[in-house]
Order: structure tokens, then C-alpha cells, then sequence
């Protein structure tokens, strides 16, 4: 047996068709979304990301605003250049590209986005109307990964979830977003402190490896027709690899390979989110 592809590429050009008639609309009204990213530093994937963003703008007629800063930047040239994007009326929706320097504060310049404009979902209000249940724009890697398993028809009301890894980008909201009303799965969030991952993975009808550790997820923790989605990268010499032994697609029902899984979608999910925004703000007006 061998696991049915999630295929995250093919799903997020379905999803730019969609957002291509959404963008001709709003153009009708005399509004052209306008996509801002804050990129500080030189990491190389956070540059290719960005660039990778912008690309997709372009494809769907999204306009682009790029703010790129130096590695030396300072808290209060982060939060002077958070202003000014939140000023812009170019500007519809942003996202500030993470992770930031050591020495910036993320929280605070999170914080300081114009909760209106949050492309991302990261906003400390909008992930408050997350746990409400109310509507914000959502966390682009979580509802990525439930809008491919949705576009599988990989159900999830009443499925046993195991997601690893609790960061505030994939795991923590997804776990959030998971348990609403509308996708009604259960959920177990595993982190470096849980006693048996094995276990925990094992139970699971869906497993969501998030924990940015290289094959930590191997097929005989892996229950039999389980679907798996892959969030990890990890860089080494010899290339990218996930949290996802291979193996796994040996076992796996469905799985999320990376690449090509689950983070197409997260870029299909920050254009969405923008056109979104841009809807919104257009209805508020
Ligand atoms: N502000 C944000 N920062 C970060 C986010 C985020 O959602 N918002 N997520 C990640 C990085 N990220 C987008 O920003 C992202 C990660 C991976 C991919 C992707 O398509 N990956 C490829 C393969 C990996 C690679 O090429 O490096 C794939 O899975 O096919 C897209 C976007 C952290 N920061």
C-alpha cells in the first residue's frame, strides 16, 4: 500500500483560480488588494519565502509592497516601518516575515499591526477571535492544513488529531482551529515534554508533524491508513528534510509530503487572507 498525495501544489492553483475572480471583483469596485511584507535580515529561507509571496501576488493581481531591512534594524525602525504600512492605504493587508533577529521582540511588533491588515493571522486580537470562535483572518499554515485535508475529503469530525509541535505559526492555532464547532476533531498537542510521542502518534486518525525535527516521525508510530501531513524543514547538507520519515508513506493513508504538502498551502492561505481582508474593508466602508 501506498499513501494518496496531498497534493499542496496542485490545491493552491486551484485556490489562485478562485482568487483571481475575487481580485476582477473588488477591481470593479476601484480596490486592488496590496500584499506588504516586513522582511528583516538575510536569512536566506525567509528571503525565499517573501519572494516566493510576492510571485504569487503577481499571479493572482495582487499588488506588491516589499519593506526590506537590515539585519541591524531596530526595535524602533521595525515598529516605525509596522506604522507607516498600517498608514498606507496601498497597503491592504501584511505580514511581518518570521523569524525575526534575536534581539527584535516579535510579540510587540506583532502586536503593534493594525489588526484589520493581519494577512497572517497572528495578531494577538485576531487569535483571540480564534479562540471566540468569531470571525478574523486565521493562521495561514492551520487553515492551509485543514482546507487540504478538507479538498481530500479527509474528515475530520470526530477524528483523533495528533498535532506535534506548538509554535505559534502551525501547531498552537491549529490545535484552536481544529477543535471548533465547524471541524470538531480531538486533539492531542505534543510538545518536547510529552512523556510518549510514540503513543500519542500511534492513536492518531490524523498526525500533523510540526516540531522542525528531521524524521521524527517514523512509520511504525504511524497507525495503519492515518493521514499525515508534513509541516518540518529542516536544512542540512544534503538538503531540506521534514519531520516525515519516507518511510511513512509506506503505512500512511494519506500523507503531506514536504515539499509539496502542506506549504503551498500556506502561501495559498496568506492570499486568501489578504483578498479576504481587503473584502472586509470594502464591505466596512
Ligand atoms: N510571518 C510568517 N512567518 C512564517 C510563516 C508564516 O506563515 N508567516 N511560516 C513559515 C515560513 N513560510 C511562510 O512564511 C513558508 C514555509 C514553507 C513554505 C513552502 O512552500 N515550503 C516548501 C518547501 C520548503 C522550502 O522550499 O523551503 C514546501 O513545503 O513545498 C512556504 C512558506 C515560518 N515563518
Amino acid at each position: 500500500m501506498s499513501a494518496t498525495i496531498l497534493d499542496g501544489k496542485a490545491t493552491r492553483d486551484a485556490i489562485l483560480d478562485e482568487l483571481r475572480v475575487r481580485v476582477a471583483a473588488l477591481a470593479e469596485q476601484g480596490v486592488v488588494p496590496g500584499l506588504g511584507t516586513v522582511l528583516v535580515g538575510d536569512d536566506p529561507g525567509s528571503q525565499a519565502y517573501v519572494r516566493s509571496k510576492h510571485n504569487f501576488c503577481r499571479k493572482v493581481g495582487i499588488n506588491s509592497i516589499r519593506r526590506d531591512l537590515p539585519a541591524s534594524t531596530t526595535q524602533a525602525e521595525l515598529e516605525a516601518t509596522i506604522d507607516e504600512l498600517n498608514a498606507n492605504p496601498d497597503c491592504t493587508g501584511y505580514l511581518i516575515q518570521l523569524p525575526l533577529p534575536g534581539h527584535l521582540d516579535a510579540g510587540r511588533a506583532l502586536e503593534r499591526v493594525d489588526p484589520a491588515k493581519d494577512s497572517d493571522g497572528l495578531h494577538p486580537t485576531n487569535l483571540g477571535k480564534l479562540v471566540l470562535g468569531d470571525a478574523a483572518p486565521l493562521p495561514c499554515t492551520p487553515v492551509g492544513i485543514v482546507e487540504l485535508l478538507r479538498r481530500y475529503d479527509v474528515p475530520l469530525a470526530g477524528a483523533r488529531v495528533t498535532v506535534v509541535g506548538r509554535g505559534v505559526t502551525a501547531g498552537r492555532p491549529l490545535g484552536l482551529l481544529l477543535t471548533r464547532r465547524s471541524e470538531n476533531a480531538t486533539v492531542t498537542l505534543c510538545h518536547t515534554g510529552t512523556k510518549d510521542l510514540a503513543a500519542e502518534v500511534r492513536r492518531a486518525d490524523i498526525v500533523v508533524a510540526a516540531a522542525g525535527s528531521a524524521g521524527l516521525i517514523t512509520a511504525d508510530m504511524v497507525k495503519p491508513g492515518a493521514a499525515v501531513l508534513d509541516v518540518g524543514v529542516t536544512r542540512t547538507e544534503k538538503g531540506l528534510v521534514g519531520d516525515v520519515h519516507p518511510d511513512v508513506a509506506k503505512v500512511a493513508g494519506f500523507l503531506a509530503p514536504m515539499p509539496g504538502g502542506v506549504g503551498p498551502m500556506t502561501i495559498a492561505m496568506l492570499l486568501r487572507n489578504t483578498v479576504e481582508v481587503a473584502e472586509r474593508a470594502v464591505r466596512a466602508s
